[in-house]
């Protein structure tokens, strides 16, 4: 590597020594390398082009400005013929990947012009260069660009008014959906779980073809979509109906759109069509593999808002943004990458159809009742790599033969699986049963062709068996012979001459040579020809020498040239069955997930929701699933919920209720569950008061993770739980500043709660945590109990209201469906001891005095709050108020 192409802190350059503007050049004047790099960059104007030369990828002129201070890397100069100095910076060609990656994760396009000819053939003139891959972020399919245990989504965005149509792919795995609804926000939603690296988006902007990077702004982007995404602006031809429509019917080969499930969605066809036409613009190189386009409706599924999704953590923390912590990373016991993947899809999309939900139930039992099974499943899974990825890049003719030898290892694999689930029941258990003997037979070829540690490089050979084709076989006994031939003569020559230090070498520029000291030069046979001369050593040629080389080099040429055919030959064999394994693929995902959940299941003592028509939530002796498996074990307390029930009450309670347990205080090292017991058995709404960190948040999370997990189809962390599906669940959670938007708490606050009382139904599950804080205490208290009352009253959602404002507790007097419960805490002179026992009740009291008393504030303010608060209680009788005011 020479010093300009270190990839070392960028050092300050005189601009003025250099071109890096390519519009300022007389192409005249530039050498022909450079007339053919601005000629290919116009063809990608928007993308950062690396141009091989050599040993390296090169960039020239605006693009080198930009690769140097992305990259960190130096910045340098070029000659480009008479014109001059031209601005250039480079990345070695064996690491172009690793630099390509990020370039792309700070959202830019990379087209990668490379050599198809060697510089020796070119003998002399241009060496013959070509565009070998573009990518972009929502367009990758090398293993090292991507995150396994994540989706890498590329979306379409068609809006007209307050419609939309939303079309989606992850090209390395071929997944293809398409959606069409109404009211912008559910695009934003649906955007926010997508989490897309890369938004198409038809415009009239005069700049097609660029990509809008995170956070970049532009007067074509619609208000609806988050920022916080890549965008290309595209063409609006393409998301026409009439093209769109053709391009969908050409690719699936159907005569209508009818059997896609799109035919009577306009918005959703477009943005497919869309979609596609830029997948065959981008992936001219290399086809991509998509399965059959399959049409989805957002509200067939349970709606996670992107509020809710980050407050239940589902994918990561807030408090870090990490994964370490969150519902995914608690519950994730998968054994491949593909289950992985598949279990952050489920968990951010959950069902809301009951038959779906108890499939993926009756196989978590199966599983669990069977240790087994499980255990050889998981042993087995273990051995399975990344088949739909694997077959993604087969299918486009990027995978290397390490590749192939993974995908033949895992299908190997699969007629064990089928067997080992033979005699199942369990429906996700059952798709395993059959393989198509047409993979075991593809399994078998490969392995058979391809020897079983190949190189990464595909045209230095080493890769093909012996006996599998016998041509080449044949080449390989001449290479080997000749190469024998060059390893004696070492030895012959040595004997030949008495030279002992003789020796024979190689390298790229002179070939073969037979080198000695120059102290023995005089004493070298006549027939030897003198090529080089260095410090300490003559290097010698001699005809015969040289008529070896040529025969061998050639041979090699042909044999890696036959190799790479047989090679490719099989890759494309394997695109050929690209469908069928995908779609073994997807059930290996889906029963891995659910092994990852039973599995995690006997180790937490999980149990299986029984799904409900209803509206109702019982759950006795619920955890949390995450704060549980991070506290040692037995400490944490586990509490029971009752919402939204009918009349008819769980004959288990009523009977343990007859033996007088009263309260929610529940012992799990205790075999009997602690029943619910509240004034109003059946609430709809919970006002729930404690004091600080007396563990209000995690009760309230913890039920909205389990109503959650059960409409994933897993089992929960209670001793019982009986759940009505829910449509949505929302939540409120202590809100932070929105800097970016500029919005205070307060407005955060109020926006939140309006979006759940106005979207909100009787099958909701809303969490509030603390609402009103952020404003003088009585509006907050004003806001928060009429809030409260519209849910309890207007909506009837199933709703768990944590609060401070004790004053709240007065609600369940007036409201039937209204109950009280307040967290327990054992009061101490000097401390207050958390038992984090959700029990029936209000707080009779707020303990904010005590904490400040505890925290050290002086005894006379202490004194004086409390003279205080014995005023402000006087006035505050709302319910009486208010009962005189209706
Ligand atoms: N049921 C439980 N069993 C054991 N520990 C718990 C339980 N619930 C909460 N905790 C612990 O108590 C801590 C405080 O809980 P949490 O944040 O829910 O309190 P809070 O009442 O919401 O506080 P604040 O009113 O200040 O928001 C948690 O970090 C958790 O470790």
């Amino acid at each position: 590597m020479t010093a300009s192409h270190s990839a070392t802190p960028s050092t300050k350059h005189d601009a003025s020594t250099f071109i890096s503007d390519h519009r300022a050049v007389d192409r005249s004047k530039l050498s022909q390398m450079y007339q053919h790099y601005i000629e290919t960059k116009e063809k990608y104007p928007h993308a950062m082009l690396l141009y091989r030369v050599g040993d390296f990828f090169e960039c020239y002129f605006e693009d080198a400005v930009t690769l140097a201070q992305q990259l960190e890397l130096v910045l340098t100069s070029k000659q480009a013929g008479e014109q001059g100095r031209v601005a250039m910076s480079g990345v070695p060609h064996h690491s172009w990947e690793r630099y390509a990656t990020l370039l792309v994760e700070k959202g830019y396009a990379v087209v990668i012009c490379d050599q198809v000819e060697d510089s020796a053939e070119a003998a002399g003139r241009l060496v013959r260069r070509e565009i070998t891959r573009i990518l972009t972020p929502g367009t990758l399919l090398e293993d090292g660009m991507l995150k396994a245990s994540r989706n890498n989504y590329l979306a379409a965005v068609v809006i007209a008014g307050e419609h939309w149509g939303l079309a989606y792919a992850d090209i390395s795995t071929g997944e293809f959906l398409t959606t069409q609804a109404s009211n912008l926000e559910h695009l934003t939603q649906e955007l926010m779980r997508l989490q897309p690296s890369e938004v198409l988006i038809p415009t009239n902007a005069p700049d097609l073809g660029s990509l809008l990077r995170p956070g970049e702004k532009s007067e074509h982007l619609p208000a609806c979509l988050p920022p916080s995404f890549c965008y290309a602006l595209r063409s609006q031809v393409p998301f026409s109906q009439g093209e769109a429509r053709a391009k969908l019917l050409q690719k699936f080969k159907v005569r209508s759109l009818e059997g896609l499930g799109c035919d009577h969605l306009p918005l959703a066809v477009r943005a497919a069509g869309g979609l596609l036409e830029y997948l065959e613009d981008t992936q001219k190189e290399h086809p991509v593999f998509l399965q059959g386009l399959r049409t989805y409706t957002i509200t067939d599924y349970l709606i996670v808002d992107n509020q809710t999704r980050r407050n239940l953590e589902i994918t990561q923390t807030v408090r870090d943004g990490t994964f370490h912590g969150s519902l995914l990373w608690a519950l994730d016991r998968t054994s491949t990458a593909m289950g992985g993947r598949a279990l952050r899809r489920w968990l951010l999309q959950p069902l809301l159809d009951i038959k779906g939900i108890r499939a993926r139930q009756d196989t978590i039992a199966e599983l669990i009742e069977n240790t087994p099974l499980r255990k050889e499943l998981r042993q087995l899974l273990r051995q399975i790599y990344d088949l739909e990825r694997l077959t993604g890049r087969a299918g486009s003719g990027t995978a290397n033969a390490r590749d192939l030898v993974a995908l033949a290892d895992s299908l190997a694999r699969l007629p064990e699986l089928a067997s080992l689930v033979a005699d199942t029941r369990s429906p996700f258990l059952k798709a395993l049963q059959k393989v198509p003997p047409v993979l075991s037979e593809l399994a078998e070829k490969l392995h058979a062709h391809l020897v079983e540690s190949p190189p990464i490089y595909l045209t230095e050979g080493g890769l093909i068996r012996q006996g599998v084709n016998a041509l080449l076989d044949e080449q390989k006994i001449t290479v080997e012979g000749d190469r024998q031939w060059i390893a004696n003569l070492e030895v012959e020559e040595r004997a030949k001459t008495g030279i002992p230090t003789l020796k024979v070498g190689f390298n790229k520029t002179f070939g073969y040579y037979i080198s000695i000291s120059r102290a023995k030069a005089d004493s070298v046979p006549s027939n030897y020809i003198r090529k080089q001369t260095l410090t300490n050593e003559e290097r010698y040629i001699t005809p015969e020498l040289k008529e070896r080389e040529a025969r061998i080099l050639t041979a090699r040429d042909d044999l890696n040239q036959l190799e790479y055919e047989i090679f490719t030959a099989l890759r494309d064999e394997v695109g050929t069955h690209a469908e069928v394994i995908r779609i073994l693929s997807r059930a290996v995902a889906a029963a891995d997930v659910l092994c990852g959940l039973a599995e995690l299941g006997v180790h937490q003592g999980f149990c299986r929701p029984e799904m409900v028509a209803g509206r109702e939530i019982l759950i006795v002796d619920g955890r949390h699933p995450v704060v549980e498996q991070s506290l040692p074990a037995g400490f944490f307390v586990p509490n029971s919920t009752q919402l939204g029930g009918t009349n008819r009450r769980d004959a288990k309670i009523a009977k343990e209720e007859d033996k007088g347990t009263r309260g929610l205080l529940g012992d799990k090292g205790n075999s009997s569950p602690t029943p619910p017991l509240s004034p109003s058995p059946h609430p709809d709404l919970i006002i729930l008061t404690g004091p600080n960190a007396s563990g209000k948040s995690c009760y309230l999370r913890q039920v909205g993770l389990i109503q959650l997990m059960a409409q994933i189809g897993s089992f929960v962390p209670a001793y019982e739980a009986r759940l009505g599906v829910c449509d949505r669940i929302f939540t409120r959670v202590g809100a932070v500043d929105d800097l970016a938007t500029g919005q205070s708490t307060f407005m955060v606050e109020m926006n939140e709660t309006a979006n759940i009382l106005n979207h909100a139904t009787e099958r909701s599950l809303v969490l509030l945590d603390e609402i009103g804080r952020g404003t003088a205490t009585f509006d907050g208290l004003s806001i928060a109990w009429a809030v409260a009352e519209y849910l309890a009253v207007d909506i009837r959602a199933r709703t768990i209201f944590a609060t401070h404002y004790h004053e709240l507790n007065e609600l369940a007097a007036m409201l039937p469906n209204v109950a009280n419960y307040q967290v327990t805490v054992k009061e101490l002179p000097d401390q207050i001891i958390f038992l984090h026992q959700v029990q029936p009740g209000g707080a009779d009291k707020s303990y904010g005095i005590e904490a400040g008393r505890l925290a050290g504030l002086p005894a006379v303010v202490i004194q004086r709050a409390k003279q205080v608060m014995g005023q402000i209680e006087k006035h505050s009788k709302i319910a009486m108020g208010l009962q005189n005011l209706d």
